[in-house]
């Protein structure tokens, strides 16, 4: 599904900088992955990159078998728009729009009937949990109905691959675990592929796999396997090695 193959990225400036060095990663249809990482070390450049927002300075990225590199500008932005969802940690929703208006803004942009939109709607929303709150502004919802609102509008459109990146940073750890047990449950029942950057190891540890990268490079991965509590754990262990992330572990166990 996804293919990243010896990817590099070099920030030029007046003092260039390697923000990532030799990147492989394969996502097989269907999975879920995490990507975590100390601060700096290059999980946003990277998801950029796959979000053919930014491009590699060396090596390919290949989405469904397509080869992003190879893509003109205005075939890029159909790419995105029709086979990518981007859910972000501050949610991006129009505060002028509805929470169904902001659900359905990527079908509005190619042109699919009225009808057909508000049924795709009620459907994903209802599977999201979202119905009762249709037609407030996103300013009268609260930041987990915010959140689901945004994986609504992702997923509407069936993307190939769903990116977020920290979805649940501004959520609660309440709210946070909502958040990924919708996606988890997405991810399972629509056999969507998804990745996921992020600090928060609870999130995390609904993946099925969690790379790590550090200073830009490929550090370990490791896999969730048939039990997520001792997964949480393992991904703390490995956030301790990698250093850099006192700050982020929370004193949380997995019920
Ligand atoms: N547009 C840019 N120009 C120059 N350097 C950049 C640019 N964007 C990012 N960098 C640098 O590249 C490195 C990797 O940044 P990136 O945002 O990918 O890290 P990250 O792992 O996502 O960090 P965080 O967890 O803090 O969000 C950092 O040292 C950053 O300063």
């Amino acid at each position: 599904m996804l293919e990243v193959k010896k990817v590099s990225k070099i920030y030029e400036g007046n003092v260039a900088y390697r923000a990532l060095t030799d990147i492989d990663l394969t996502i097989a249809a269907g999975e879920f992955v995490g990507i975590m990482g100390p601060s700096g070390s290059g999980k946003t450049t990277l998801l950029n990159l796959i979000a053919t927002v930014d491009v590699p300075t060396t090596g390919s990225i290949r989405i469904d078998n397509k080869d992003t590199g190879k893509l003109d500008k205005n075939e890029l932005a159909v790419f995105r728009r029709r086979e990518l969802g981007f859910v972000f940690q501050d949610f991006n929703l129009l505060n002028t729009l509805t929470v169904e208006e902001n659900i359905v803004l990527p079908l509005t942009l190619d042109g699919i009937r009225v009808s057909e939109m508000k049924h795709k709607a009620r459907e994903i929303a209802g599977k999201l949990g979202i119905s009762a709150i249709m037609k407030k502004r996103t300013y009268e919802i609260s930041g987990g109905q915010a959140q689901r609102t945004a994986i609504a509008r992702a997923m509407i459109h069936s993307p190939k691959l769903l990116l977020a990146d920290e979805p649940t940073g501004n959520l609660d750890s309440k709210a946070a675990r909502d958040v990924m047990d919708l996606l988890e449950t997405l991810n399972r029942e629509q056999s969507a592929t998804m990745m996921l950057v992020t600090h928060d190891a609870v999130a995390a540890s609904y993946c099925h796999r969690v790379v790590f990268i550090k200073d830009g490079r490929f550090y370990t991965e490791i896999y969730c396997g048939d039990n997520r509590q001792s997964f949480f754990q393992k991904i703390i262990d490995t956030l301790s090695l990698l250093g850099g992330y006192s700050h982020d572990i929370p004193p949380v166990r997995i019920p």
